[in-house]
């Protein structure tokens, strides 16, 4: 069966500086795969590789069989990426349900709709006609996982979902992870808290300085393997 990603030696440059180095990555249809690393190791280049924001011309990236390497990010969207962006950035001005609706333009079909992300995430319900900025942060990242789903995305990209929450809610959201796979939904998470990363996702690539410096299933990888790849250096 066709993979659902596909990245085969995938590079990426800030100018002179080469911040990503050969990085082959598979998702399998219906996945949650994770990324995790230190500081500076590529993950968010390597997501911004994905979704157009980084330049990847002539270079080899398939979604779902489609060459999608080079496009630009609106139209890798419409192809089935989606992101929830670290930082959340919802528009303030608008209310919650408003700021789910902006992801719905030119959605593809599928499972996800207001109705499903309720039922996600069914705190939202009662503040549905607040202002998106009025909302706790675990809330915002809420519709901002939302604003993403709402677009039926074949993958669904998060970006260090859990930074700057508190531990309860990151347990809140990350119980999320299920469900939306439930739908069908594939996931790749960047994530920096392994525990956090080893619980949720069937796979791990660990980055370390623009390279994958080990992958495999979460159930095979040891704590020593994952934290000489994460840091390069053996732990007592
Ligand atoms: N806009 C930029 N211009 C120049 N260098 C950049 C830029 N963005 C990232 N880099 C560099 O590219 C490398 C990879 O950064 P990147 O943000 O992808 O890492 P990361 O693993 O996501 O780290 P973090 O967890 O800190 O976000 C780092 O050395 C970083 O300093």
């Amino acid at each position: 069966m066709t993979k659902l990603l596909e990245t085969e030696g995938l590079t990426a440059h800030y100018g002179d500086f080469q911040a990503l180095f050969g990085v082959d990555m598979t998702v399998e249809h219906g996945e949650t795969v994770a990324i995790i690393g230190a500081n500076g190791a590529g993950k968010s280049t390597f997501l911004r590789s994905l979704t157009g924001l980084q330049s990847t011309k002539g270079q080899t990236i398939r979604l779902d069989g489609q060459p999608i390497a080079g496009l630009a990010p609106d139209k890798i969207h419409k192809a089935g990426l989606a992101m929830v962006p670290e930082g959340r950035r919802l528009f303030p001005s608008l209310s919650v349900e408003e700021n789910l609706l902006i992801g719905a333009a030119g959605k593809r079909k599928g499972p996800w709709d207001l109705k499903a992300v309720y039922e996600l995430f069914p705190d939202l319900v009662a503040k549905k006609n607040n202002p998106g900025t009025a909302l706790s942060g675990g809330q915002q990242q809420m519709v901002a996982i939302g604003r993403a789903l709402i677009s039926n995305p074949k993958l669904l990209l998060c970006d260090e979902i859990s930074l700057g929450l508190a531990p309860k809610i990151i347990k809140d959201i990350y119980q999320a992870v299920p469900l939306i796979r439930a739908r069908g939904t594939a996931i790749l998470v960047v994530e920096q808290d392994v525990g956090q990363a080893m619980a949720v996702a069937d796979r791990i690539y660990c980055f370390m300085e623009g390279r994958v410096s080990l992958s495999g299933k979460s159930s095979e990888l040891t704590r020593a393997q994952i934290a000489q790849a994460y840091f390069g250096t053996e732990i007592a």
